[in-house]
């Protein structure tokens, strides 16, 4: 498991483009045939992926955690962004399709990976925080997760909010996660930006060829930076940056959450007026 430490809120400001991304971005995502795991300094959040080829792939026990096994004190929260798959958790198999999310509660053992066609594979994102009690494992489909309609064309903002692990959907400790998806011709996301000190958040933006990129505007309000992501990045924002974005085509990003509470709609708007 990779080691990451991001920089704090003063640091940022003076920091190259190639310093930033090396503190808040994660593009090692996706790697075929491998499990790969970020352990981050925000929240003790780990970011990752896992990408079954021929054989079904595990999520590894590490020193930095600790812990017999995975999960031993740890939930996980995972969309699947590839081909159909199947995700075996203690004995129970969860058949994953496209945008099918998987809830891994505290406790589960054993852990094991796999897609339906190898040339087609299973894409696994995946986000832990740590857990302090032992709930339900739970798999929510597309259709099952909390839609919500936001923002419109002519600001640009016109996108679905797929809520699939919150609460009343799953019984979660800390993770709250989804995914939001911009129709044709918009491209803003989070707009206005908002930050939630009680949560620290990582996006993970997908859904665009090689030849677009989304600009993710990262920073204090006042003084805002941006980090150009191709598809398949993840982007950390501790608690007390904005995380929004726009793109050159319109995308989708997976969001996930940690911190306090698990209160989505208690974020701090900023209005467009006051970001410098
Ligand atoms: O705290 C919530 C997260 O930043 C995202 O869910 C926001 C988002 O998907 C959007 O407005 O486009
Ligand atoms: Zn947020």
């Amino acid at each position: 498991m990779k080691l990451r430490y991001t920089a704090d809120i003063n640091s940022y400001k003076r920091m190259t483009n190639a310093e930033l991304k090396q503190a808040f971005v994660v593009d090692d995502l996706f790697a075929p045939g491998e499990t790969v795991l970020t352990y981050t300094d925000v929240d003790r959040a780990i970011v990752g992926s896992a990408v079954p080829q021929d054989k079904p792939l595990g999520l590894p026990q590490s020193k930095e955690l600790g812990s017999d096994y995975f999960c031993e004190r740890r939930e996980v929260g995972i969309v699947n962004i590839g081909g159909a798959g199947t995700i075996e958790v203690d004995g129970t198999s969860y058949k994953m399709q496209y945008k099918d999310s998987l809830y891994i509660a505290r406790e589960s053992k054993d852990i094991s990976f796999s897609s339906v066609n190898p040339s087609e594979p299973a894409q696994y994102y995946i986000v832990s925080y740590p857990a302090h009690r032992t709930t339900q494992t739970t798999h929510v489909s597309k259709a099952d997760a909390h839609h919500i309609e936001l923002g419109s064309a002519i600001e640009s903002n016109d996108r679905v909010i797929n809520q699939s692990i919150r609460p009343g959907i799953v019984d979660s400790c800390q993770l709250v996660m989804g995914f939001t998806e911009l129709e044709p011709g918009s491209v803003w996301n989070t707009k206005p930006p908002h930050t939630h000190r009680r949560r620290s958040e990582i996006y993970m933006y997908f859904e665009y060829n090689d030849d677009n990129r989304v600009f993710h505007f990262m920073g204090e309000p006042s003084e805002t930076r941006s980090l150009v992501l191709a598809a398949g990045t993840a982007v950390i924002s501790p608690a007390w940056s904005i995380h929004s974005g726009a793109g050159t085509t319109n995308y989708t990003f997976i969001w996930a959450m940690g911190g306090e509470n698990q209160t989505f709609d208690d974020m701090d708007h900023i209005p467009i007026s006051d970001i410098s």
